[in-house]
C-alpha cells in the first residue's frame, strides 16, 4: 500500500534511527526529530574526565539480528562494528557465598560448569539449551518479524506441529520451567535472570523466554569496542547517507491530523515541534512514525479522541523496572570483576516482588548488575583506571526521584557498599574519581519514559507477541509506532526488528520472516515540507 512519500520519525534512539534509515532507503524523504541534544536515547553516552560511560545497553545479544539490519542497508555488522567475544561471558556473585560462578563463552564449558555444581545438571543443561535453540529459531521465523496484521501466516506446519508445546511455554512461568530441570538455586537464578533483559521477572515471564539462555550460554556475549554508542553512531551515519535529515533539540509537541472526506479516520498531516530556543515549528508529512515511549506518543501527542492506547489502557499494564544507574571512574585496577558481573540475592523471589508487586519498594541488598567495559576496551577509561557501571533495578516509580535526590544517591551508595563487600574490593569507595547517578525521575524527564521505566512494558504474557501494543494507530491513518514499547519489544535487537516491522506494515507485507536483504526501494522521493513557524 502506498502512503505518499514524506515521513517524520519522532525520537532518535536506536528505533528512530533504524526506522528513519530503512524508510529513507525505501524511498521516503525522512526527517527525524529528537528532543535531546544527542541521538541515542536509552543507548546514551556520557563523557567525563576521560571516561566514556555507556549509560544504557551493555549486552550485545542476537548478533544475527544486528547483521540482518545492517545487510538491509547494504553493509554488515563486521563492516560497521569492531565486535569482540567476551571470555568469560560473565561472573555471578551470590549473597553469603565467597565462590562466584564464572560463565564461559562456550556451551561445552557451561555444560561442565553446571555438572560441577549439581550432579546430572550438565546433561539437563544440554536438553534445556536444545529446547532454547529450537524455540529461538521458531521465534525468529514466526513471531519476531511479524506485524501480526494477519494470523494466517502463523498457521504453518512448524508452528501447528508444536501448538501444545508453545501453549505450555506461554502459560508456564520461566521460574517454574527451570525448576523442572534444576534443583540448585544458583543454576535456577542464572537461567531465570535473562527475564530482566525483557523488563520482567522469572516468576511472571513466560517460559517461552528460556530461549534467551541460548543467547548467553551458547551464542556467547559480544561487545562492540568503542562502546555501544558506536552502534548508534553507525546507524545515524547510515541514516544520513540514505538522506535522513536528523534534527536534535527538536521536541515534538503534537502529532497533527486532518479529517479526510472519504476515510472514516482522520489522516496524519505532520507534527508540531519546538526547537532549542523554544520556537514552535510545523513539519508536514504523509506518514509519522513515533518511536518515543508509546505512552508518551499516545497520551501526550494526540487528543483523547484519537488515542488508540489512552490512560485507561495503561492503568492495567505492567511497566518493566526502572533503574538507579551509577557510572564510576575508579583509580587502579579491579581484577575481581570481569567485563560483566551479576550479583544475586538469596531472597530472589522477594526481590522481584518488591520491584513489580504493589506496594513496591526498593530492594536491599539488591540483585544487581555491574559492567566493567574497561576489561575489554582501553578507550573507555584513562590509563590506570577502570570504567564501572552499576545497574540497580528498582520499581518504575518516579517518586523514588532522580540524580538530584538524596534517596537515589543513597541507593547508589548502598549498591557501592554491596559490590565492595561481595566482590571483595574493600577500598572501592575511596578509589572513585568520577561518579554519575541516574534515577527513575531522570528516565521520565530525559526520555519521556512511562513511569520512569528503564525498559518499557514488561514482557509478561499479556504484553508479549500479539498481546503487545501493535505498530499502527487504529484511530489515525498514516501514524505508526516502533521501539521498545511496541512489537516485538525490549532490547536493541528487538528495536531493530521494530524498524523493519514499520516497513512491512507500510508495504502490507504479512510474512513472518525477516525481509530479504538489501532492502529495495518502493517509493519515489518527494522532500518533506517545512511549514515554518507556527502561527
Ligand atoms: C540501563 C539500561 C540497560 C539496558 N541494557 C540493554 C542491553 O544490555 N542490551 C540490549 O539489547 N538492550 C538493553 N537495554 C534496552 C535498550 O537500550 C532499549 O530497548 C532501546 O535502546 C530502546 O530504544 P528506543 O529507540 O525504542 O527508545 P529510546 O532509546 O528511549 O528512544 C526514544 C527517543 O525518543 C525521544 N523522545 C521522547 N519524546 C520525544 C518527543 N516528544 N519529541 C522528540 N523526541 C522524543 C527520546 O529523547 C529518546 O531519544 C537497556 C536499557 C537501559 C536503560
Amino acid at each position: 500500500m502506498s502512503r505518499g512519500t514524506s515521513a517524520v520519525v519522532i525520537g532518535g534512539g536506536i528505533s528512530g534511527l533504524a526506522t528513519a534509515a530503512l524508510l529513507a532507503r525505501d524511498g521516503y524523504s525522512v526527517t527525524l526529530l529528537e528532543k535531546r541534544e544527542n541521538v541515542g536515547g536509552r543507548a546514551g553516552l556520557s563523557e567525563n574526565s576521560g571516561f566514556r560511560f555507556d549509560t544504557g545497553p551493555s549486552w550485545y545479544l542476537m548478533p544475527e539480528v544486528f547483521d540482518h539490519f545492517y545487510r538491509s542497508l547494504g553493509t554488515t555488522a563486521a563492516e560497521q562494528l569492531d565486535l569482540v567475544r567476551l571470555d568469560p561471558a560473565y561472573r555471578v556473585f551470590f549473597e553469603g557465598r565467597t565462590d562466584p560462578v564464572t560463565v564461559a563463552a562456550s556451551k561445552e564449558e557451561n555444560v561442565a560448569l553446571f555438572e560441577s555444581i549439581e550432579n546430572g545438571a550438565g546433561a539437563k543443561l544440554e536438553r534445556y539449551l536444545d529446547s532454547a535453540a529450537v524455540t529461538y529459531e521458531i521465534a525468529k521465523k514466526r513471531f519476531l518479524y511479524t506485524t501480526f496484521e494477519s494470523f494466517l501466516p502463523l498457521l504453518r506446519r512448524d508452528v501447528l506441529r508444536r501448538t501444545k508445546l508453545l501453549v505450555r511455554l506461554l502459560t508456564e512461568s520461566l521460574d517454574s520451567f527451570t525448576s523442572r530441570f534444576f534443583r540448585d538455586e544458583r543454576l535456577k537464578q542464572i537461567l531465570g535472570y535473562p527475564a530482566v533483559f525483557l523488563g520482567s521477572s522469572p516468576f511472571t515471564t513466560p517460559s517461552m523466554y528460556h530461549l534467551m539462555s541460548h543467547l548467553d550460554l551458547v551464542d556467547g556475549v559480544l561487545y562492540p569496542r568503542g562502546g555501544f554508542t558506536t552502534i548508534i553512531d553507525s546507524i545515524a551515519a547510515l541514516a544520513r547517507s540514505e538522506g535522513v535529515d536528523i534534527r536534535t533539540n527538536a521536541t515534538v509537541t503534537s502529532i497533527d491530523t486532518a479529517p479526510t472526506a472519504s476515510a472514516r479516520k482522520p489522516s496524519v498531516t505532520g507534527v508540531t515541534w519546538t526547537n532549542a530556543t523554544g520556537d514552535t515549528q510545523r513539519l508536514t508529512a504523509d506518514i509519522v512514525v513515533s518511536t518515543a515511549d508509546l505512552h508518551h506518543s499516545e497520551t501526550q501527542l494526540l487528543p483523547r479522541a484519537l488515542q488508540t492506547y489512552p490512560e485507561k489502557y495503561w492503568r492495567s499494564k505492567t511497566a518493566g523496572p526502572s533503574a538507579v544507574l551509577v557510572s564510576l571512574g575508579v583509580r587502579g585496577t579491579l581484577p575481581q570483576l570481569p567485563h560483566h558481573s551479576l550479583f544475586f540475592t538469596s531472597d530472589w523471589k522477594h526481590n522481584f516482588e518488591q520491584i513489580f508487586t504493589e506496594p513496591t519498594s526498593v530492594p536491599f541488598p539488591a540483585s544487581l548488575y555491574v559492567c566493567k567495559p574497561s576489561a575489554s576496551d582501553s578507550s573507555v577509561a584513562p590509563e590506570g583506571t577502570e570504567n564501572l557501571f552499576i545497574l540497580v533495578p528498582v520499581p518504575a516509580d518516579v517518586t523514588i526521584g532522580g540524580r538530584a535526590d538524596a534517596t537515589v544517591q543513597a541507593i547508589a551508595d548502598r549498591a557501592l557498599t554491596q559490590v565492595a563487600e561481595w566482590a571483595d574490593v574493600p577500598d572501592l569507595a575511596e578509589r572513585i574519581v568520577v561518579r554519575e547517578v541516574t534515577g527513575p525521575a531522570d528516565f521520565a524527564s530525559d526520555l519521556n519514559a512511562w513511569k520512569g521505566t528503564a525498559l518499557g512494558p514488561a514482557h509478561i504474557l499479556t504484553q508479549s507477541a500479539f498481546f503487545r501494543a501493535g505498530n499502527v494507530s487504529k484511530k489515525v491513518d498514516g501514524l505508526f509506532y516502533a521501539g521498545g514499547s511496541s512489537i516485538p519489544g525490549i532490547g536493541l535487537p528487538m528495536c531493530l526488528i521494530s524498524a523493519e516491522l514499520v516497513i512491512k506494515r507500510l508495504r502490507g507485507d504479512l510474512s513472518t520472516e525477516a525481509m530479504p536483504t538489501p532492502l529495495f526501494p518502493t517509493q519515489t522521493v518527494v522532500p518533506a515540507r517545512d511549514a515554518g513557524a507556527a502561527s
